[in-house]
C-alpha cells in the first residue's frame, strides 16, 4: 500500500511562506479532513503535495521516493487530485470525464483497454452516476459534477486521492452524500483520502483524522473527538464574538447571558427549546426559573410560571415580557 510522508515542508510561494516545518504521513484506508480558516493555506499545501507547486523546502515521499523524482505519469498512478478549478469541457459527457482519469495508463493512441474499462465502470457505479453517464457535463448540476470528478479520480485508480473544498456550492444533501462517498471509499478500498473543506460537522461525523491548520502554528492532527475533547478545534476558529461548538459545529455567540432558566424535560423538545433561548441571549442553570417542556404526540407541551404552551415563539414571547 502507498503512503505518503511529509518531511520539514514549507510551502508557499516567492512572496511569503505560508507554513513551515510540516511533518506528516498519510497511509491506508483513512478519510483525513484538513479545516482551517480562509486563506490559512489549505490549498497550497495540496497543491504542493501534489507537485502541481514547487515546496519551499522539505521532502515529500511517497514509498520513500521523492515525488519530484517521479514523472508525472509515474506520479499520477500514485496520488490523485480533484482541484477546484473547473474544467472548460462543457460539452464532454460524464463517462468521457471518468475515462480521463485513464490517462496515466492508456496507450499511446488512448484506446481504453479492458482493464480501462473496467475500471471506468466501477468507478461510475460506485460513484451511483451510472443514470447520467451519457448526459453532458454543460446538462449536469453541480452535485452531479462533483461526484463525476470523484469518478475521474477513482478511475485512476490510485491508492492516494487529494480534494480541495469537495462540497463547494453543494447543498445539505449532496454535501452528506459526498462525505458518505469518501467514507465508503475508504473503508471499501484501503484508499486514503484528504481533503480540505469547510464542513466542520461532516468533518466531525465522518473524518478519520483532522489536521487543523492555523495561522503561524504547526498542524495539529488527531481524531476528531480528541481534538474536540482538547479545545484544538474551537481555537482553529477562534473569533473574539463568537465560537464553533466542535459537537455540533455549529456556532455560538459570546454574549452576556441576560437571564438563565432551570429547563427541564423530554430530550428533544429540551433541545429546540435552549436552542432558541441561547438565541435570545438566555442561559440554562438549575438556579433559574423553572421551564418544564415534554413531547407528547408530536406536540411540544412548555410550562412556565403559571403558563403553558405549544409553540417556541409564545415561550420567547413570555419570558421577554417579564
Ligand atoms: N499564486 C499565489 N501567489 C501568492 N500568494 C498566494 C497565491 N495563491 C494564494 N496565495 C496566498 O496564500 C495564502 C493561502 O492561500 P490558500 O488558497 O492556500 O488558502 P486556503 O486555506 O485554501 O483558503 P480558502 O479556505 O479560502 O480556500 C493566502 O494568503 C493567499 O492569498
Amino acid at each position: 500500500m502507498t503512503s505518503l510522508h511529509i518531511k520539514g515542508l514549507s510551502v508557499g510561494y516567492a512572496t511569503k511562506e505560508i507554513a513551515t516545518n510540516i511533518n506528516l504521513s498519510l497511509s491506508g484506508g483513512q478519510l483525513v479532513c484538513l479545516l482551517g480558516q480562509n486563506g490559512v493555506g489549505k490549498s497550497t499545501l495540496l497543491r504542493t503535495l501534489s507537485n502541481l507547486q514547487e515546496p519551499l523546502a522539505g521532502h515529500i515521499e511517497i514509498d520513500h521516493q521523492d515525488i519530484r523524482a517521479l514523472d508525472r505519469r509515474k506520479l499520477a498512478t500514485k496520488l490523485g487530485i480533484i482541484t477546484t478549478e473547473k474544467i472548460g469541457m462543457s460539452n464532454m459527457t460524464v463517462r468521457e470525464l471518468v475515462a480521463l482519469g485513464r490517462y496515466p495508463y492508456t496507450n499511446w493512441v488512448g484506446q481504453e483497454s479492458k482493464e480501462d474499462t473496467q475500471k471506468i465502470e466501477e468507478a461510475i457505479s460506485r460513484c451511483r452516476i451510472n443514470y447520467i453517464e451519457k448526459s453532458k457535463l454543460s446538462a449536469i448540476s453541480d452535485g452531479q459534477f462533483q461526484k463525476a470528478m470523484v469518478g475521474r479520480v477513482l478511475a485512476q485508480d490510485t491508492d492516494i486521492i487529494l480534494m480541495d473544498e469537495p462540497t463547494a456550492h453543494l447543498d445539505v444533501v449532496n454535501r452528506v452524500e459526498m462525505f458518505q462517498l469518501l467514507q465508503s471509499i475508504v473503508q471499501e478500498t484501503d484508499k486514503s483520502i484528504l481533503i480540505s473543506t469547510h464542513e466542520l460537522d461532516l468533518s466531525m461525523q465522518f473524518a478519520d483524522e483532522l489536521w487543523l491548520m492555523n495561522f503561524n502554528a504547526p498542524i495539529v492532527i488527531g481524531t476528531p473527538e480528541d481534538l474536540g475533547l482538547t479545545g484544538e478545534i474551537e481555537k482553529i476558529f477562534f473569533h473574539e464574538e463568537f465560537h464553533l461548538d466542535s459537537r455540533t459545529g455549529q456556532v455560538k455567540l459570546r454574549q452576556e447571558v441576560k437571564e438563565s432558566f432551570n429547563l427541564v424535560g423530554e430530550d428533544k423538545a429540551f433541545h429546540w427549546v435552549q436552542k432558541a433561548l441561547e438565541r435570545k441571549g438566555y442561559g440554562i442553570s438549575p438556579e433559574g426559573v423553572r421551564i418544564a417542556v415534554e413531547f407528547v404526540d408530536n406536540q411540544l407541551v412548555w410550562s412556565f410560571d403559571n403558563h403553558k404552551g405549544q409553540n417556541i415563539r409564545e415561550l420567547l414571547e413570555i419570558i421577554d415580557k417579564k
